[in-house]
């Protein structure tokens, strides 16, 4: 694992542009995109950038279930909004959150994971050290799947909703077999609240309980940490 020490978001986002760029060079076309907090300054720094990605593919990790597309509150319409309206790729897919017929969407996500091999795959860290949905306890060879999400995790997103009761207690989430597949993987982290997770992920054992631990057996992993996440590394 590759760890890079930043002061903030913005020289972090700079750094995970300069990734993005040298992905590009490197004719990656494949990309795993994330939602959450934590890549927005990244997603502002590409989509004002002359990056193209209009040859490129991009896949989303995960959607909350029961959420379409429209609803501002959807995976899909915070990537439409962050990044795929100013910089659009070729085919952008996002979990399909309102399929009624759950076990399709599935499968037909990991047929198109398993046509589009993904490049370069980014993360963010849930406070629990979850990894797209992927919640303590997933098996490290899951593929597509429904999520329970736990009570943390609801908590913690609430602050996208208007209220608590608002945020969906499903999701479908790429799985961690699939993001382990990935060429090379980007996580990002900032913040007090992820410092346990990050040193959990870099120090501790390698466990389901732990579903971001899986990522010490990967052999291409850049970690971006600023200061207050990395604060409980050695
Ligand atoms: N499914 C997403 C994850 O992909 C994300 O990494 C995590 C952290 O979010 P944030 O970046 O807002 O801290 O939240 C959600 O649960």
């Amino acid at each position: 694992m590759k760890i890079i020490k930043v002061k903030n978001q913005i020289e972090g986002a700079q750094i995970g542009f300069d990734i993005f760029k040298q992905a590009l060079e490197n004719d990656a076309k494949v990309f795993g995109l994330a939602t959450g907090s934590t890549p927005i300054k990244l997603y502002e720094v590409l989509r004002n950038s002359d990056l193209d990605f209009s040859n490129s593919i991009s896949i989303n990790l995960d959607e909350y279930l029961g959420l379409s597309g429209d609803n501002p509150q959807s995976y899909r319409y915070f990537m439409t909004q962050q990044l795929f309206n100013q910089k659009p790729f070729q085919h952008s897919y996002v979990p399909d959150g309102v399929k009624t017929d759950t076990a399709l969407a599935t499968k037909e996500y990991d047929q198109i994971i398993d046509k589009h091999p993904i490049d370069l795959q980014l993360l963010g860290i849930g406070h629990n050290g979850h990894i797209g949905f992927n919640e303590p306890g997933t098996s490290f060879e899951s593929k597509t799947h429904v999520v329970d999400l736990q009570p943390s995790t609801i908590e913690a997103n609430a602050r996208f909703f208007e209220k608590p009761e608002d945020v969906p207690t499903q999701a479908i989430s790429m799985g961690i077999a699939s993001v382990m597949s990935a060429k090379h993987i980007l996580l990002m982290a900032y913040g007090e609240s992820k410092a346990e997770a990050i040193s959990k992920m870099i120090n501790g054992p390698v466990t389901e309980e732990m579903p971001a631990s899986i990522l010490q057996k990967h052999n291409s992993v850049t970690i971006i940490v600023d200061e207050a996440a990395a604060n409980k590394l050695n």
